[in-house]
This record gives structure tokens, sequence and C-alpha cells, in this order.
């Protein structure tokens, strides 16, 4: 029988197994394991402190494992040869600020086979303009983007990126989302973290939520947001928030400066009748879904992870760029 109509299974290009990372007493790592296939976007998302960067850091060679083992192209991270199809920016990266963008380019460039010309890379960013002046002399939005490019320049075949957007304004970050949709398009592969799900659900198809140092959730993001279909039942109330937390398909709760309390339940309409039944006393119930960064900080038991209303790409000012 011929086997020529199965399409190839797509080869790993980066994968942790059984990988466990202390830091003293801390373990940033609990025995994770997870493989990165050729073609996937993969959004890690997690709450603070969850081991996000622990993780890319290892997968990038930036530091060791205690336990477990990782590969990047089959190979060590911690030999530079293997990280060549490799593009990267860790979280706490920045620009150098006295070289000129333009120098920048062709330095980081110069590390690669077969680089990007800088005139087009800086033209595909957006740069242009910006060619001869210092890295510190650019917004932020755009240091950001140069960092990005820079990330592309050596025609990686797998990106990681650390948070790329945190701090952007909308546009900023839309124009950075829409570069690596066109990285994505030519066939590039992509491991980025994130607090916020609006922006892996832009960006990714596959989710993988890490708590704790462990994988809790792996799949698409339907399959994820399926998971997590949560509801927010939120009312005023003179009673604490321990009066709720028994009430039947309750997940959390939560208080507002305002004096509004939320319920996060996986069943709304019971959650609302047991509400009325019990005589409690509330007033002004709402009622919507839980958007899905609220439904894992609910299941997490995290309150480091930002809700929407939060997200700095909303709150900060234009970008100049
Ligand atoms: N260099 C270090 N020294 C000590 N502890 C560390 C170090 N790096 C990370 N940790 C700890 O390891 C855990 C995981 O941290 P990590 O930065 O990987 O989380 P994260 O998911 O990336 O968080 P964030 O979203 O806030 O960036 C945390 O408890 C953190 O405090």
């Amino acid at each position: 029988m011929s086997t020529s109509a199965l399409p190839p299974t797509p080869q790993v290009l980066a994968s942790a197994s059984q990988v466990t990372k202390r830091f003293g007493g801390v373990t940033a790592l609990d025995d994770i394991t997870l493989d990165i296939r050729s073609g996937e976007a993969v959004g890690l998302l997690g709450p603070n402190g969850a081991g996000k960067s622990t993780l890319i850091s290892l997968l990038c060679g930036l530091r060791r494992v205690d336990v477990g083992k990782v590969r990047i192209f089959g190979q060590d991270p911690l030999n530079p040869a293997s990280r060549l199809r490799l593009g990267t920016t860790p979280q706490a990266t920045s620009v150098p600020q006295t070289l000129k963008v333009h120098e920048t380019v062709d330095f980081v460039a110069a590390h690669y086979p077969n680089p990007i010309p800088t005139a087009e890379l800086l033209a595909d960013f957006g740069l242009s303009d910006s060619a001869g002046r210092q890295c510190g002399a650019l917004s932020g939005g755009q240091q950001r983007r140069l960092l990005v490019a820079l990330a592309l320049v050596g025609r990686p075949q797998l990106v990681i990126l650390d948070e790329p957007t945190t701090g952007l304004d909308v546009e900023a970050r839309d124009s950075l989302w829409r570069l690596l949709r066109a990285y994505r398009s030519s066939g590039g592969t992509l491991l980025i973290t994130s607090h916020y799900l609006e922006e892996i659900e832009a960006l990714a198809s596959r989710v993988v939520v890490i708590d704790q140092g462990s994988v809790i959730a792996d799949g698409s993001v339907d399959d994820i947001r399926g998971e997590v279909a949560l509801s927010r039942v939120s009312f005023r109330t003179s009673l604490p928030p321990s009066s709720f937390m028994q009430l039947a398909h309750t997940v959390g709760v939560e208080t507002r400066d305002d004096g509004r309390l939320t319920i996060i339940t996986s069943d709304g309409d019971v959650t609302v009748r047991a509400l009325v039944l019990e005589h409690l006393d509330v007033a002004s119930i709402e009622v919507r879904a839980a958007s899905l960064e609220e439904a894992f900080r609910a299941l997490t038991g995290d309150h480091g992870m930002k809700v929407p209303e939060a997200h700095p790409a909303r709150t900060f000012g234009r970008d100049q760029s």
C-alpha cells in the first residue's frame, strides 16, 4: 500500500523533555514536557511567575536545565550552531542606545549566513526613515519593532518572543502583530509568551497554559476556550466574599473598589437562581461571559494575570512612530 498520500509528520523544532529548573528554593519549572513543531504558532500563557521566561531562556540556551533535556533543531541550545536557525527577543533585552539603527542590524546580520539585507528589513518594519538615527532616540514602539526585526534578520525557521508587545499602545501592537503574521504566513514557526489571551488569539493557533512550572492546558484556542467557558455574575452586596464561595459552580469570587462583588461561575444561570432563592442580600445583578484571561485567573487562583481593561496597550500614550 502506498503511503504517498499521508502528510509528512511536522518536524519538532524545539522540545523540553521532563525539564525541571530551580532557583534556590523556587521550582520555576516542574517536570515540564513540550514539543514545538514546524509551522506551529504556539502561545505560552500564564500568570506572573508561572515559568514562561524560564522555559524560553532554556530553549534559547541562556540557562541550563537542572533535570531533563531541551533541544532546538535536535541539538543542545547551549551549542551556538544550534541557534543559527533561531530568532529570539528575550523579555529584558533592550537596543544598544548609541549605535545607529542600520549599524545594529548590520551587526546582528553578520552572525548569520544568509541574512535579510538591512535596507529590506528596515523597509518591512517601517524603520527606513530611522536607519541613520541612534537606537536610543527611537520611540518605545520603534525600539520594540527593531528588536523583533533583529529576531528575524537571519531568516530563522523558529522565532521565540517573550512578551513582545507589553507596554505598547494599540497601534504599535497591531503593527507588530501584522509583521509576525507575515512571518507566520511565510512558513515560520512561532513561540510567543504573553499575559494576554487577546495577543495569543491574534497570533497563535495553539495555546499552552503554564502555572507554577507545569503545563495545565494545551490545545487550540477553541479547545481552551471550551474548557474555560465561565460567566461573571456581579452585584452590590453588604455581605463578605466568603458568603458566596459555597454556592454551586462558583470558581472564584472577586471584589472591586466600587463595592461590587463578582462571582466567576461555570453556570451563570444556576448562580443567579441561587442568589435569588437563598434570599442573599444582592442588588443590581449583571451577568456576562468571562474573558479567557478572567477565566484563567479564576482557575489558577492568580491575581497577577491582567484582565483586558488593564492592558497597557489601552492605557499608554500613542506611539510617536
Ligand atoms: N534568576 C532568578 N533567580 C531567582 N528566582 C528566579 C529567577 N528567575 C526566575 N525566578 C523565579 O522562577 C519563577 C518563574 O519565573 P519566570 O520569570 O520564568 O516566570 P514568568 O512566567 O515568565 O513570569 P512573568 O510573566 O512575570 O515574566 C518565579 O517564581 C521567579 O521568581
